[in-house]
């Protein structure tokens, strides 16, 4: 029923016309405005006046479609309504106006007259502007996600934990290897598909999340593809809640991380393993070492560090190749890995350098060192293995240092270095063996670091002083000298070559030490130059197989020639047969070079090593030395003499000078200058002497003569 109206209510249909919440607009049937009410004038931007009587014309009015486009008078809903005679309901039209675009959502009926013919058409109007607003820029913001997710490999989800529904997006399912719509969308599709493994970790994460007030979540799980497979995904998102902080829905998108995860492995690789052999560096040993001595206190127990350096590998590098090099270390790392049990740790330090790590070896060190040199035997038996390296059946041995250490005393940079002390000592004592590393070796190790660092204090403070030794020729007038050079460190005694120069050459400061001595020489020959007696010498200066073996030996020395002014004819570099030991064609041609700088080549003990006639052909040499042994003997054993009297008729023939040393007796002096040598230095002739203390006594403002 309705309700009754109170008895004293006037209705007036123009008050209520003009107060209804739309706009109402009543054509004839010209098309004609014929009526509009106060909204309709507000809407339409005119008065009344202006309005009635206008007609429904593009000459009137400018409206646009939703889209836009302007919109054909034809197509204006009174002229539409005319045309057909039917109602027409839900067009959307846009006013053009001056202050923008007013949006109205319009319906339209027609009223007949009694012969059936459109009387009228009344337009009703709301103004859907903000909605159409909003309409459009969600249309935009939805567009732009659209693409947003096109470009994007992430896969959103929807999860609404009051209905319990949850949404899949086609990537969802395309990282898992579905089209869309293939796999089983139902709210646990994503619940089946979890790593068992990762199922309690997700259990108890949302059990934390949920009742919290956290807004967003981030965690990384498993889901299975399609082929069996785990894919690992970064899910991220969103937790909507209630007022009350009930959490109503949680949204994300998962990101698929296998190309991240494969990305961090090669890395850890590459930063942790060595990419030859495929074994942990030295980077990853020392992180797991931390491990080991947790694990030895626990136990209690010894371990050992094994340091196992391949024998003689740069000459299978130097004459096979590198390639060749490389496939012996990946068998030796083969050989290793299956020797040594799993749990122990291996790597590769560099080089042909390896450790193994050997733990719970007891907790006694007697008992530990026997387990730890029985695992040794095995790994340098299984080392020795024949291996086969491409065409070549190749047989190598190797050193092992071997340390012992118990957890609590252990660090780990010392392991190392006292390990790699005990592998010198295999090594110098024979190769193929192992040796155990003891405190010895660690003070032999301080006090060569000390005298290396003294040496070098020595070099820079100018402690290595230069003596000559006079050589004499048969009438006993000086021809040359030959440098020898002395440290005078700090305080200490006067110290003899034979002290440091062997130190020097296997610590490499042989190399600053020969240049000093060679500047030093090229200063007093410079010197001597300008002095009648002193100008005529040559100075003879011993040269290490180091330098010669440096391709920028010649260049250097042209430079000290250069930078002292040295007459480079009256240098003689002092040679020892192991020179030749080295590549017999570069030495022969660093020879060449400076020999046609007009530096001279003496070969010095010439006749104690092999001697081989063939040097004497091939290198640019000026002298051979006598060595003093056999100048020594001469007079006792008849053997020497003949040796001597060889050496001079082989340098007679190849035109070469011939220097004895070490001549201390006269018979041992007549007996050489008989035989025809042309020169010769001993204490019987004159002692090395500091080199001013030589300029004094030989040259022209001294005595001029022994
Ligand atoms: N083929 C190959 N050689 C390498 C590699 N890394 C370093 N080397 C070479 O390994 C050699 C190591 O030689 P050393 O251990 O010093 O000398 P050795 O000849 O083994 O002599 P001893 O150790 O005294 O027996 C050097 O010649 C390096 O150039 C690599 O990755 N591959």
């Amino acid at each position: 029923m309705h309700p009754t109206p109170p008895a004293d209510a006037v209705f007036s249909i123009e008050t209520l016309h003009d107060n209804l919440p739309a706009g109402v607009v009543v054509h004839g049937a010209d098309g004609r405005i014929v009526s509009a009410n106060r909204l309709a004038q507000e809407l339409l931007g005119r008065s009344e006046t202006e309005l009635l009587g206008a007609e429904a014309s593009a000459d009137t009015w400018t409206f646009v479609r939703e889209d836009g486009s302007p919109l054909p008078p034809e197509e204006f809903p009174a002229n539409l309504v005319l045309k057909t005679g039917r109602k027409l309901s839900g067009l959307v039209a846009g006013v053009v106006g001056p202050g923008g675009t007013c949006w109205l959502l319009c319906n339209a009926y027609p009223e007949f007259d009694a012969a059936g013919s459109v009387r009228q058409v009344v337009v009703c109007f709301t103004d859907c502007t903000v909605l159409k607003n909003t309409q459009q820029s969600l249309e935009k913001s939805e567009k732009r996600l659209r693409l947003v997710l096109k470009g994007s490999t992430d896969a959103p989800w929807d999860w609404d934990l009051v209905s319990g529904e949850v949404y899949y997006s086609e990537r969802w399912w395309n990282m898992l290897g579905y089209a869309s719509g293939e796999g089983l969308d139902d709210a646990g599709a994503w619940r089946r598909m979890l790593h068992p493994d990762d199922d309690a970790m997700i259990q108890e994460y949302l059990g934390s999340l949920l009742p919290s007030q956290r807004d967003g979540y981030s965690l990384e799980f498993r889901l299975r593809h399609r082929d069996g497979h785990y894919v690992s995904v970064l899910s991220r998102g969103y937790v909507l809640r209630d007022p009350a902080g009930k959490a109503l829905r949680i949204s994300g998108v998962n990101t698929d991380l296998t190309e991240r995860k494969e990305t961090e492995r090669r890395i850890y690789e590459l930063a942790f393993f060595d990419h030859l052999t495929g074994l942990p560096n030295r980077r990853f040993l020392i992180g797991e070492l931390d491990h080991v001595l947790a694990r030895g206190r626990r136990s209690g127990h010894y371990c050992a560090l094994l340091y196992l350096d391949l024998d003689n590998f740069k000459l299978l590098n130097d004459t096979m190749g590198h390639d060749l090099g490389d496939m012996l270390l990946r068998q030796t790392a083969q050989q290793l890995r299956s020797t040594v049990r799993h749990s122990d740790q291996l790597a590769r330090l560099g080089g042909d350098e390896f450790v193994v790590v050997l733990e719970g070896l007891g907790p006694s060190p007697r008992g530990a060192a026997a387990e730890a040199a029985c695992v040794v035997a095995k790994i340098l038996a299984a080392v020795g293995q024949p291996m086969q390296l491409g065409a070549l059946l190749f047989k190598t041995t190797a050193s092992i240092g071997i340390t012992l250490f118990d957890s609590n005393e252990a660090n780990i940079e010392t392991l190392l270095k006292q390990a790699d002390l005990a592998m010198y000592r295999a090594k110098a004592d024979g190769r193929n063996t192992a040796r155990f590393f003891d405190p010895s070796m660690q003070d032999a190790a301080d006090r060569r670091a000390a005298f290396e660092a003294a040496m070098r204090d020595g070099l820079s403070l100018g402690q290595f002083r230069l003596f000559c030794q006079p050589q004499f020729d048969s009438l006993g007038g000086v021809v040359g000298a030959e440098v020898l050079v002395r440290w005078q460190r700090g305080d200490h005694d006067l110290i003899g070559p034979d002290q440091f120069i062997g130190f020097a050459e296997e610590s490499g400061l042989i190399l600053p030490l020969g240049e000093h001595i060679l500047k030093e020489s090229c200063r007093a020959l410079a010197r001597w130059h300008l002095d009648p007696n002193l100008g005529r010498l040559k100075l003879a200066v011993n040269v290490s197989v180091h330098q010669m073996r440096d391709p920028c030996f010649p260049a250097a020395v042209a430079a000290i020639l250069d930078g002292t002014g040295a007459r480079p004819e009256r240098l003689y570099l002092e040679l020892t047969e192991s020179v030749f030991a080295e590549d017999m064609h570069e030495i022969s041609q660093r020879m060449h070079e400076l020999r046609s700088q007009g530096i001279c080549f003496a070969l010095d003990d010439f006749g104690t090593g092999y001697s081989s006639l063939a040097y004497l052909k091939r290198f640019p040499l000026s002298a051979l030395k006598i060595d003093r042994s056999f100048v020594r003997d001469l007079g006792v054993d008849p053997g020497s003499a003949s040796i001597v009297e060889a050496i001079i008729a082989l340098a007679r023939k190849f035109k070469l000078d011939i220097v004895a040393e070490g001549v201390e007796e006269e018979a041992q002096r007549d007996f050489l200058f008989d035989g025809g040598c042309s020169s010769m230095q001993g204490y019987l002739l004159g002692r090395p002497i500091p080199i001013a203390e030589f300029e004094h006594a030989y040259g022209a403002a001294g005595i001029g003569h022994a």
